[in-house]
């Protein structure tokens, strides 16, 4: 990430450059492609994601070095491109790295004390469901929300119900401004609504990682996703 873009002159974020990098937000880890992950997310950036999350999990997902290695590869190509590199749960990982900041759930360490962990130069994303969890996670700190699952997914075996765009749009109308971006079984064919509740972007797995053309795919994301 460029120092620049997203820190503002008293070292804090800069609110408005994470909703901007929000547009088109790429997840992936080893498990979600056939091919190598250096080279869909090489391609996949060229086609136009704003911030890339390594989100190494599920069955066969790498452990130990290997995780660490696969890491190390993709948040260097997301460093010559200027795209944040987000580490998914692992903190311990995100701060070995020094990675731009980490994506945490409703299961997972609270904001409050990643905040103290990671101080308030890294970006911290927090999962949320319903109303009072997004009110918490802003009470804590977060920095955006990824809100979902909007659609029915299958690259996550633990997703909570589906529940379509209207907490998308219910906050939007409370006036809530948090930057966040829509969740779970998003394509091309589908995210204009989850923009059009309010979104500052969408967020997902297959639609690019299984793509055959992931370059192609994050292309029409970052048309759609362009305001
Ligand atoms: C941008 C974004 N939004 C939501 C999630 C889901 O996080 P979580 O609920 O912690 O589930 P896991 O991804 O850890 O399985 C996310 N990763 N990214
Ligand atoms: C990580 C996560 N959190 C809620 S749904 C989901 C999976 C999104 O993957 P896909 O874009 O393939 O549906
Ligand atoms: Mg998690």
């Amino acid at each position: 990430m460029n120092e620049r873009d997203a820190i503002s002159n008293d070292g804090r974020l800069d609110s408005e450059a994470v909703r901007a990098h929000l547009r088109v937000y790429f997840i992936m880890g080893s498990v979600n492609s056939r091919r190598p992950a250096a080279e869909v997310l090489t391609e996949a950036i060229a086609g136009g994601v704003t911030i890339f999350q390594f989100r190494e999990k599920g069955p066969g997902a790498l452990i130990g070095e290997a995780k660490v290695n696969l890491a190390r590869e993709l948040q260097a190509i997301c460093r010559d491109h200027g795209v944040p590199f987000i580490v998914n749960d692992d903190i311990d990982l995100a701060i070995q790295l020094d990675a731009d900041g980490v994506h945490v759930g409703q299961d997972d360490e609270p904001a409050r004390v990643l905040r103290e962990r990671l101080g308030s130069r890294k970006i911290i994303g927090v999962s949320a469901h319903t109303p009072e969890e997004v009110r918490q996670a802003i009470d804590d700190g977060a920095d955006y929300l990824g809100i979902g699952p909007v659609y029915p997914t299958s690259s996550k075996d633990d997703a909570r119900p589906v529940q379509g765009t209207i907490l998308i749009q219910n906050l939007r109308r409370e006036g809530i401004t948090i930057p966040l971006v829509g969740i779970g079984g998003i394509t091309a064919a589908n995210a204009s609504p989850v923009l059009a509740a309010g979104a500052d972007g969408v967020s997902v797995i297959s639609a690019i990682a299984g793509a055959d053309h992931p370059q192609e795919a994050a292309e029409v994301f970052a048309q759609l996703a362009a305001r």
